[in-house]
Parts: structure tokens; C-alpha cells; sequence
């Protein structure tokens, strides 16, 4: 499935300005993984899928996730909004043919990121903070660090994201915890991780 064809689909089932936010991650994860080694086409499409149950209504997400056969924690059942990350890994692969496993899990872990990131999962998990698109306070020291320093840009996201849920008093992902501490524990070993 081609990339216009994609992008006609999704244009059925999400709005202008979170199309316009799609085709904004999608070409900025293709320049992350120009800059950074990694699979251009692989990051173009899962930017460009990364948000395609988005759009489904909260009250569906977890009658969705469980039709998928996701296993849904206690986390998700109380914010279903965060389903959408997986639904939209479930509907890249049965809707949009995507069977790359390594794209398909970009795109699961786009909102809460999770331990031991690949390249991939890195420049999805940035590309959603940073499209042109986004505008929030600290946005452009993880902009400028995301094309230097893949890691320290991420750790930074996700200080930023934790520190926006407390602000709010929401439930934090443990996966987003697990991103950090795994970030932190090999920035200070880094000899004994090489990825
Ligand atoms: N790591 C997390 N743990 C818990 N909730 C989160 C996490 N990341 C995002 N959320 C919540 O999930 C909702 C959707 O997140 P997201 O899809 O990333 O936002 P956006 O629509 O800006 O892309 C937000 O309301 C946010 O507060």
C-alpha cells in the first residue's frame, strides 16, 4: 500500500488538522532517520499511521482493544485514550497492510513510550513532540536536541510529559517511567549498552 493511497484513507476517518499533524510526523521522522541512520520509509509510514484510531470516539477504544485481543491494563481502562496508540498499531496492520513489525511497534509505543526504545520507536516517540505543528513551553530545546543527541532529546520529552500529567494530576503509563529509567540507566553505564 503506497503512501497517497494511505494518506486518502486516513483522510476518511480523521480530521484536517490531525491529517495535516500525521504528514507533519511522518516527514519529520524521515528526517530524524536521515540524520540519525535509520529506515526513511519505514519512519515516513509510521509517522503517517501513528494516530489512526485518533479520532475514535473514547467510549469505542476499549470495546476496540479487547475486539483486538490487546491486553488492556488497569492504567488504560481508566484512560482509554491511551488504547489509541495500540488500535492504531491493530489498524496499520488489518486496515493499511503494514505487517513490519518494527513499524508496528513505533507506533504502539508513540504516546508512552516503553523500555529499551529502537531507533524506530525513538524518532516516533520525538517526531509527535516536535512536528512543525506543535507549539508548547520547552518545546524548542527538545527541537534543537532532537537532531543532535537522539537520547537527551527523548529523556527530555519525557520529563516534559510526566511533569505536564502531575501538573494535571493524572495517572501516569508505567511505560513512560520504564522509558526513562532505562534512558537514565544507560546514560550512566553507556559502555555496557551500545544501543
Ligand atoms: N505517558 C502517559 N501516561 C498517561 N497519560 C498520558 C501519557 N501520555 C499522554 N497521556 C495522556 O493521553 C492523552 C493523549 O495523549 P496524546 O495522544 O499524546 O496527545 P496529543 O493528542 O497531543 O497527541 C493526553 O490527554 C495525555 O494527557
Amino acid at each position: 500500500m503506497d503512501y497517497e493511497y494511505i494518506l486518502t484513507q486516513l483522510s476518511k476517518i480523521l480530521s484536517s488538522k490531525r491529517l495535516q499533524h500525521s504528514v507533519g510526523v511522518s516527514k519529520t521522522a524521515e528526517e530524524m532517520a536521515e540524520r540519525f541512520g535509520g529506515d526513511k520509509v519505514k519512519a515516513g509510514l509510521a509517522g503517517l499511521l501513528h494516530d489512526a484510531a485518533r479520532e475514535v470516539p473514547v467510549a469505542d477504544l476499549l470495546p476496540m482493544a479487547q475486539a483486538f485481543g490487546i491486553v488492556v491494563s488497569d492504567i488504560e481502562k481508566a484512560e482509554p485514550i491511551l488504547l489509541h496508540a495500540p488500535i492504531s498499531a491493530k489498524l496499520a496492520e488489518s486496515k493499511f497492510n503494514i505487517h513490519d513489525a518494527e513499524i508496528l511497534q513505533a507506533i504502539f509505543l508513540h504516546t508512552t513510550g516503553g523500555a529499551h526504545m529502537s531507533l524506530l520507536d525513538k524518532i516516533i516517540y520525538l517526531a509527535d513532540v516536535i512536528e512543525p505543528g506543535r507549539n508548547f513551553g520547552g518545546l524548542e530545546e527538545i527541537r534543537a536536541m532532537a537532531y543532535s543527541d537522539l537520547d537527551k532529546a527523548l529523556l527530555l520529552a519525557l520529563d516534559q510529559s510526566i511533569s505536564y500529567i502531575l501538573e494535571e494530576g493524572g495517572l501516569i503509563h508505567p511505560a513512560t517511567i520504564e522509558a526513562r529509567n532505562d534512558l537514565l540507566i544507560k546514560q550512566r553505564t553507556p559502555i555496557l549498552h551500545t544501543t
